[in-house]
């Protein structure tokens, strides 16, 4: 067995290891069960470089040059090294893990069936095998650390529900400081004294790495003083920060190095891991991978997802850039992009930049959408921004999986920033927050007048447009209407104006405030998003998850998760949805509820009570994820 070519890891110091990804039986059983392992048993690989079974007796006794390895890990349940186990200790060892084990039902493994051989991912009794893999996300945004929409959302979130079904997953993202109370969030991270050069923009650039282990996550931060000055991570309020090229091709090149050269928990992640990567601000990893580290022979095994958020935004700079993006210059096809004519800017412009999104797209091993509904949007001409033909000719590798939430955080029953806690069962305390609400706002206090609620970026993607049409009608009828964003100053001060205008009905909070955010989910009985496009959009699934009805632009992930109301098939119903993008279409959507909440109180009951009780959590789309990411390592890589 090649398992014995493993044995020198053993002498090596933790640094120098990285740990392949083991195999492990049953989606349901692994999931407590690997929590609770504070040391198990290794079976080496069949192939030096495959996956890494876990030990079960029938296996040991089936190949006895098997060799048996104990992991330890320390307190915080990082490995400080393998020890071999006698045949004595095994038995000891998988008594007690297993005594351990908890299913979901409450029910306690016994040893016989941990011990069951798997056979083609399948155990003998046929429950799902889950291949354990590395991952390495990267993202510019990542919440509590950093946060300006739904990707930080996401990417807070998608790390923690992988690694709690047993992956190793690291997050890798800038250490943004600010010089606000925000940096605290980076307090607990910890230098790992590695400073670790880059070489882009002509020069070498040296930046370091911070780490903290939270909920199972290697969290990742990458320092460097571009990423300390006010502002959020994009910009600040004179605009767009000029040297964000710059900034985020640093954070592309550190999650490159990060998995070879951090000895997280004694080890690095290696080189067989998985990249899903987010965004254009972590784009250029896939074109990375391919251009700059596989021709010397590193990453060959490595796969990369690129995952879409909003295919609006492209990391789109004049093509002379090219060369400061730290790649071979006969690569410059993969980020090379030509505007249409009509997009010039002057009789001069030849129209040609580098696009790193295009990057991604044309060298990932697959791409994953927030939503089904997306992942078909952008394959069009309307949906696609430029970019459709392209991705329609990666079709094959294409999918949407729609997001979760965080059950957690968004938990009426005990969410800490709203005036009463309350469920499904008992939903008495959605009326207190909502007096609260406008006693906090200053709006009369009126139970019964419906409240509608808008949370989100003031930008032309949120429908904001049609809400400012829209607003002298929707003011005449007996409503209180309250907004809370920031983004554009047209929009900023146009907000100011209503509130001025209507002062009786109408509150326009600008800026970012979770907490409001909360209070105005649970508060307001309608959420409004009159999305121009929503590739999955998380307010509405917030505002489910609160007993807030959601009327909402029947586009992208927002048409795959709010089902249109009807009277006659009430008990799929769980919202409004209006198309087309007009004035006259929306108000008609809020008029329906409108009149829906005022007339009949049992169908609204309903609606919110569906709402409330639906499955939101990440479970669901981490599976999906896993199912991606197989299929990633089935194919080789891309190239
Ligand atoms: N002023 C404010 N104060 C406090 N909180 C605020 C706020 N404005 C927005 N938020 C919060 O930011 C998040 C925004 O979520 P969205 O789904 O609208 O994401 P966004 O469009 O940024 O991201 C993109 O990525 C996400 C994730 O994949 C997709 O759902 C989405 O369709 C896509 O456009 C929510 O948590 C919301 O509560």
């Amino acid at each position: 067995m090649d398992s014995l070519k493993l044995l020198p890891l053993l002498h090596y110091p933790p640094s120098s290891l990285s740990l392949p990804p083991p195999t492990f039986p049953s989606l349901l059983k692994t999931k407590t069960r690997y929590a609770n392992f504070r040391s198990f048993s290794a079976n080496l690989p069949a192939a030096a470089d495959g996956p890494f079974a876990f030990d079960d007796q029938t296996s040991r006794h089936k190949d006895d040059r098997a060799l048996v390895l104990a992991r330890e890990t320390d307190d915080f349940g990082y490995l400080v090294g393998f020890r071999l186990l006698p045949d004595s200790g095994l038995e000891e060892l998988m008594k007690v893990s297993h005594a351990e084990d908890i299913t979901e039902e409450g029910s306690v493994f016994s040893s016989d069936e941990v011990g069951k051989p798997e056979i083609d991912g399948i155990d003998a009794e046929g429950a799902e095998t889950i291949v354990l893999r590395s991952i390495v996300f990267v993202t510019a945004e990542a919440a509590p650390y950093s946060k300006t929409g739904g990707l930080a959302d996401v990417c807070g979130s998608l790390p923690i529900a992988l690694a709690a079904r047993g992956h190793r997953v690291m997050v890798v993202t800038p250490r943004y400081i600010h010089g606000t109370s925000e940096d605290l969030m980076f307090a607990a991270a910890v230098d790992l004294d590695r400073p670790t050069k880059l070489f882009c923009f002509e020069g070498v650039q040296e930046v370091g790495f911070y780490h903290e282990f939270r909920e199972g996550v290697d969290w990742v931060f990458v320092d460097h003083p571009s990423f300390q000055r006010p502002g959020n991570p994009y910009g600040d309020k004179f605009g767009t920060f000029g040297d964000n090229q710059f900034r985020f091709t640093l954070l592309c090149h550190a999650a490159c190095e990060a998995p070879l050269v951090l000895p997280l928990g004694g080890f690095t992640y290696g080189e067989n891991c998985l990249f899903l990567v987010n965004d254009w601000h972590a784009s250029l990893v896939p074109v990375l991978l391919a251009a700059k580290y596989r021709p010397h022979g590193v990453y060959k095994d490595a796969r990369s997802i690129l995952v879409i958020h909003n295919i609006a935004h492209q990391g789109v700079e004049p093509a002379i850039t090219y060369s400061n993006l730290g790649l071979p210059p006969e690569w410059y096809g993969a980020l090379g992009w030509v505007f249409p004519t009509w997009a010039r800017t002057h009789a001069l412009d030849t129209g040609e930049a580098v696009n790193f999104l295009k990057g991604a797209i044309v060298t990932a091993d697959r791409i994953v959408t927030v939503s089904k509904g997306y992942s078909w949007e952008i394959t069009t001409g309307e949906g696609g921004c430029g970019l459709h033909e392209l991705l329609s000719s990666r079709k094959s590798i294409l999918n949407g999986i729609t997001n979760g939430i965080d059950v957690t955080e968004w938990d009426p029953s005990c969410d800490k920033y709203i005036a009463c806690n309350y469920s499904a069962d008992d939903l008495s305390g959605k009326a207190e927050c909502k007096i609260s609400l406008q006693k906090e706002l200053g709006l009369p206090v009126r139970p019964d007048c419906p409240m509608i609620g808008f949370i989100g970026r003031l930008d032309y993607q949120k429908g904001i447009d049609l809400i400012r049409l829209a607003m002298p009608e929707l003011m005449e009828a007996d409503v209180q209407f309250v907004m809370l964003g920031s983004g554009n100053p047209v929009y900023e001060d146009w907000m100011r104006a209503t509130e001025s205008a209507y002062k009786d009905k109408y509150r326009g909070w600008v800026g970012f405030n979770v907490p409001i955010s909360h209070k105005i989910t649970a508060g307001c009985d309608i959420l409004l998003m009159p999305s121009a496009f929503e590739p999955c959009g998380l307010n509405q699934l917030y505002a489910m998850r609160y007993g807030t009805i959601p009327v909402v632009h029947e586009t992208g992930g927002l048409r795959d998760t709010v089902h249109n109301f009807n009277p006659y098939t009430e008990a799929e119903s769980t919202g409004w949805t209006f198309s087309p993008l007009t004035k006259e279409s929306m108000l008609a959507a809020l008029r329906y509820a409108i009149q829906t909440y005022n007339d009949h109180k049992c169908s609204w009951e309903g609606l919110m009570r569906r709402g409330m009780t639906k499955d939101y959590t990440w479970v669901n789309a981490a599976t999906q994820y896993e199912e991606v990411i197989n299929w990633a390592f089935t194919d080789p890589p891309y190239c």
